[in-house]
């Protein structure tokens, strides 16, 4: 599968939140393009939406999130499960909607409501169908999923948000980046509307998810605000640095350790040659001074001074050699390798 991007549109992106089932089709239609472009440069792309003033509404009313208590009476919990059964309803609605912005552009999304298929305890997730999403990219199509309303086996009804199915989807998949778009420029050091409030070009996540602003410790969250539609959507391309990190570290060290193998190996090979070669001139020189001697053709002393020529000659042109060929080794492993 190719590199993997979870993208979550944002109700606040996409819909009035205040308003009920209110779309916003220019920033939907901006946000559609964005990811159109993601998905012809040949990204796997999970894209997640929220409910935004779909779904949000009746949650709210019928406290879907705070399930079924027992005490409930019989007439509650009807009321309770229409509740579910309107929630459900608006959020397909939206769904129906940005799945029908994708086709018109040539998308081939697929809307993948979770309710049918994610389960909880004690809000917990206990299962999810990621085969069936691995499959679905596999077959080149854009799953589109979203904040539903989900079955709990110990409470009995809960809101599954976008947010954690995007956080699910980065703990199982392998996950390039995670996108999320909203109805501001990005993340900043307060909310947006307070006045002063800074948007940051980075924050940093610890390992319990917690963040700060300062000093970070695993998780580096690079923000890049890149405006897609006149102040109505914004992206949000978040890095998971660690993942990076890791990757970082991990190339560096296999490049290094090619680097050292493959010169080493090199090295060796050459030293050996050069040993050989060295041996080789200095016996056949000293073979013929000697039967040179035998025949007359040379006195002793200038035997001495041809002999001290070949030594030298034997052991620096190799030696010269030797270093030449390292330095070109290493540049040439190393210009491979990265
Ligand atoms: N520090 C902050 N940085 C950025 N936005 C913030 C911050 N604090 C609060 N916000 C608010 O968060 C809102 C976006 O969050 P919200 O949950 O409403 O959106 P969403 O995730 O797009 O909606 P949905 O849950 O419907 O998908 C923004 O409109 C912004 O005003
Ligand atoms: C309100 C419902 C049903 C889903 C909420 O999902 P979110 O908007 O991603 O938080």
């Amino acid at each position: 599968m190719n590199p993997m991007i979870v993208i979550k549109i944002g109700g606040s992106a996409i819909t009035e939140k205040d308003e009920m089932e209110m779309l916003k089709p220019a920033a939907l239609q901006k946000a559609i393009d964005c990811i159109r472009q993601c998905v012809e440069s040949g990204a796997s792309i999970v894209v997640v939406h929220g409910a935004g003033s779909f779904g949000h509404h009746h949650a709210k009313e019928f406290e879907i999130n705070k399930g079924i208590p027992s005490l409930m009476d019989k007439k509650e919990q009807e009321n309770k499960m229409l509740g579910f059964s309107l929630t459900r309803q608006s959020v397909q609605k939206l769904n129906q909607l940005v799945v029908k912005a994708f086709l018109d552009v040539g998308v081939p999304a697929v809307g993948c409501s979770p309710c049918s298929s994610w389960r909880t305890r004690q809000k917990e997730l206990v299962s999810w169908p990621k085969k069936t999403i691995g499959h679905l990219l596999d077959k080149k199509l854009v799953p589109v999923l979203h904040g539903d309303c989900c079955i709990d086996e110990t409470v009995g009804c809960f809101i599954l948000s976008g947010d954690t199915i995007i956080k699910t989807l980065c703990l199982s998949f392998d996950v390039r980046r995670a996108v999320f778009l909203t109805d501001v420029a990005g993340i900043y050091d307060r909310p947006p509307f307070e006045p002063g409030a800074k948007l940051l070009k980075s924050i940093y996540v610890r390992s319990d998810g917690s963040v700060e602003q300062e000093i970070g410790t695993r998780v580096v969250v690079k923000v890049v605000h890149v405006v897609v539609a006149v102040v109505e959507v914004v992206v949000v391309i978040v890095v998971v640095a660690e993942v990076v990190v890791v990757e970082v570290v991990m190339a560096v060290v296999l490049v290094a350790i090619v680097v050292v193998v493959v010169t080493v190996v090199v090295v060796l090979v050459i030293v050996a040659a050069v040993v050989v070669v060295a041996v080789v001139v200095v016996v056949v020189a000293v073979g013929a001074l000697v039967v040179a001697v035998a025949e007359g053709v040379l006195k002793v002393v200038e035997v001495d001074v041809i002999l001290i020529v070949v030594v030298v000659v034997a052991v620096a042109v190799p030696l010269v050699v030797l270093v030449v060929a390292v330095v070109v080794v290493v540049l040439v492993v190393m210009s491979a390798v990265l």
